[in-house]
């Protein structure tokens, strides 16, 4: 019995050491009467410890691409792949179980919980996921270090400053180990010095760590500073000198 011939998967579906991968992605909005194409067959790709900026005007759907890519909404073509797996036809409990382990979201606004120490901001998903209070604590710790805020651990939200505030989303972010790590606009509510600190902190994380991230950005310094830029033109992905 001769052996079926392995599969080839084409390099623009699995490039290697794609952590991310888009592929056809379209993703539109019915409006009233209207349809709006947001997305119109996006292909593109992140690789492992590379960070992409996405710098694109207001309303061309920098946070669209970003919720598709993150699975947190579902596109209307096209199959995200997290780590060469598909996404497409999962369901919703296997979508949520991918996001909570695979990928990182950092927003403009940090969304801490008030209530909490930055430790256990960052100890939470941790334990959501499974893990001992004893082993959350220890990553906890030892992530919030890596960023600067060592002897802010006990601190709540509003006794910390913005920038710090930033770093403990971004802690809390990358709790779970994730590969993916998706930031919409993640220093838009900082001063310049401070994004700028924030900013280089999460370059920082990725090289150390081989995340895949994107980070939509309209501070084109800090955009400069990353491995790739691209943009949203008509719908689609386009790399930026
Ligand atoms: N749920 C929705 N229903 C209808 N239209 C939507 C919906 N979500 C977004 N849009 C529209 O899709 C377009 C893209 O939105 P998106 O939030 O992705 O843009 P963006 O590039 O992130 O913008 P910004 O930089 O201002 O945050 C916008 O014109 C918006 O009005």
């Amino acid at each position: 019995m001769s052996a079926e011939p392995s599969p080839v998967v084409p390099t623009s579906i699995a490039p290697k050491g794609a952590v991310l991968r888009l592929e056809g992605i379209q993703r539109r909005y019915v409006q009233g009467e209207g349809t709006l194409e947001i997305l119109r067959g996006v292909d593109f790709s992140v690789m492992e410890g590379q960070s992409v900026a996405l710098v694109a005007p207001s309303g061309t759907g920098k946070s669209t691409l970003l919720h598709v890519a993150g699975l947190l909404e579902h596109q209307d073509a096209g199959e995200v792949f997290i780590a060469g797996a598909g996404t497409a036809g999962l369901p919703d409990s296997e979508r949520t179980r991918i996001r909570r382990t695979e990928i990182g979201f950092v927003y403009q606004f940090h969304h801490l919980l008030p209530e909490f120490s930055a430790l256990e901001n960052v100890m939470l998903p941790q334990m959501i996921r499974g893990l001992s209070k004893r082993e959350a604590a220890a990553r906890a710790k030892e992530l919030l270090s890596y960023l600067g805020l060592a002897k802010r651990l006990d601190h709540r939200p509003a006794e910390l400053s913005g920038g710090e505030q930033q770093r403990v989303a971004i802690a809390r972010a990358v709790a779970n180990a994730p590969r993916v790590l998706l930031a919409d606009e993640p220093t838009g509510n900082l001063d310049p010095h401070t994004a700028d600190h924030v900013f280089h902190a999460l370059s920082q994380l990725v090289e150390a760590t081989g995340l895949a991230a994107i980070i939509a950005t309209h501070n084109l310094a800090l955009a400069a500073r990353m491995h790739r830029r691209v943009t949203l033109q008509d719908g689609l992905v386009v790399e930026l000198a």
